[in-house]
């Protein structure tokens, strides 16, 4: 057969047996696990006397109620402590691996997996978390799992699941000035809708795509799920391998590297592969994007107006009424120049290392805008430590940036960094939701870290090209 995506061949690769349910029973390579979700998982293992049937291809990271400030225990929070505390049991009755913050290794668990080179081409990779798809940046079949499929996994290392259809989506071209990978998913969901992906895996591709580095690829799949898909990837190519052979996988072990290479090669979708759905985008026809209300779905070109809900699909409109409502913007507004209270510049979207580096030319020798609460939140501590190494995070605070520790942060109101009232914030981060942030009226605008940036300095939303580059000083 010649004709297969990649996601025919790791699903045929990792199926176990059919099911009587018609589903396939699939075998897990890599189970990442969290605090939120993994604790009831592991209670109705408990229940049945169970044990971990695969402790070394489960990975566990805190992340979303991690203090990103103080983080002495006990946190301050008593909720926050109290699932860390049960994380901490939970890893070290089943003897899993655990990136806790005294490692040095804690981050965000899409941050986490692929820096350690814990995710690698044509594995299977599921996490209790949404954003799971991130994984499928290198090539691996992931994808967010609910708790009783975290048990599942736990107790058998395998799970149970439906064949999806496929859908290409190739993006063509250059992609322009100030356009990033967040550009372009912002702009796929916009053109697909937010349920366009249900029942598909999304297999991005094209020249934009492949040109992008591993940082873009992930930020694009991870949020396959605001358009619907539970998983998105990318073939794997030498941008992929190089990442990979520099990660604590490979790095000592080049022998390794060379004895997986030709199975990551046989697994890249087939030149004349057969595709559900085929959809294609110009990439050197986007400009940064922007939302304008409270679904990723909702977004425009800094330059375009805001749409009339009159002009869009009748079932869009009566949520962008309330958007619009919510988010206080009109019909041909612009939202060039609306004003922002807080920038955000973390998330498993966008707060990985060329992230910073990348924001930290726009925010070099300037200063954030008085008016508004600008902070840093590096996706995990290595992150961290090479952003502060290289002297990225003295670029940011001299401009008045806070500069914090690893985490989730104010991508979910799941600990202490929220929005208060009806602030208004510029973020990296990939839901706009209404109450996402913490406070019920905080008001999400969503856009790449160079443009959170941009809008940090301006204290509105900007068009980052407007602002010039500059060498960040080494340190
Ligand atoms: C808390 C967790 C289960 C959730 C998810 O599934 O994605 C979170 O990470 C999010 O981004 O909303
Ligand atoms: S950073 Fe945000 S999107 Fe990513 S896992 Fe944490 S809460 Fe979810």
């Amino acid at each position: 057969m010649s004709d297969r995506t990649l996601y025919d061949k790791v699903w045929d690769r990792h199926a176990v047996t059919e099911l009587p349910t018609g589903q396939t029973q699939l075998f897990v390579g890599l189970h990442l696990i969290h605090e939120v979700t993994s604790p009831q998982a592991f209670g109705m293992l408990r229940e049945r006397d169970l044990e971990v049937a695969y402790p070394e291809h489960t990975h566990a990271t805190v992340d979303h109620i991690v203090p990103t400030a103080d983080q002495s225990r006990p946190y301050g929070d008593d909720a926050a402590e109290e699932m860390m505390s049960e994380l901490e049991e939970n890893v070290r009755e089943a003897g899993i691996d655990f990136s806790d913050p005294t490692t040095g290794d804690q981050g965000i668990v899409h941050v986490v997996g692929p820096e350690q080179g814990l995710t690698q081409p044509g594995m299977t990779v599921v996490c209790g978390d949404s954003h799971t798809a991130t994984h499928g940046a290198f090539g691996a079949l992931a994808f967010g799992i609910g708790t009783s499929q975290i048990r599942d996994v736990l107790a058998t290392g395998s799970i149970a699941m439906e064949k999806q259809q496929v859908r290409k989506i190739e993006i063509t071209g250059e992609l322009g000035a100030g356009v990033e990978a967040k550009d372009v998913i912002l702009a796929i969901i916009r053109k697909l809708g937010t349920d366009g992906g249900v029942g598909y895996v999304y297999e991005y591709a094209g020249d934009a795509i492949e040109s992008l580095g591993m940082e873009g690829r992930m930020s694009i799949c991870n949020m396959s799920i605001e358009g619907g898909a539970r998983a998105g990837y990318v073939n794997p190519d030498a941008t992929t391998y190089d990442w990979l052979s520099e990660t604590d996988a490979f790095a000592d072990d080049p022998e390794k590297f060379e004895r997986l290479k030709p199975y990551w090669e046989s697994i890249r979708s087939e030149s004349d592969a057969e595709y559900d759905d085929v959809v294609t985008i110009d990439g050197g026809a986007l400009e940064p994007m922007v939302t304008w209300g409270t679904t990723p779905g909702q977004g425009i070109g800094i330059s375009e107006p805001i749409p009339a809900p009159e002009d869009l699909p009748e079932s869009e409109r009566d949520t962008a009424r309330r958007a619009q409502e919510h988010m206080r913007v009109e019909p041909g507004d612009r939202m060039d120049g609306y004003e922002v209270d807080v920038a955000f510049l973390g998330s498993c979207t966008n707060a990985r290392l060329t992230d910073l580096r990348r924001a930290a030319r726009i925010v070099t020798g300037r200063e954030v805008h008085p008016d508004v609460r600008a902070m840093v939140v590096p996706g995990s501590q290595r992150v961290q430590a090479t952003a502060e190494e290289e002297g990225l995070q003295d670029v940011f605070t001299e401009a008045g940036f806070e500069w914090r520790n690893a985490g989730c942060s104010m991508c979910l109101g799941m600990n202490e960094d929220q929005l208060e009232g009806d602030e208004a914030c510029a973020s990296s981060s990939n839901r706009n939701f209404v109450g996402r942030q913490g406070s019920k009226d905080g008001r999400t605008v969503l856009m790449n870290p160079r443009m959170v940036a941009a809008a940090a300095l301006k204290g509105t939303v900007t068009d980052v090209c407007e602002i010039e580059e500059r060498e960040v000083p080494t340190a």
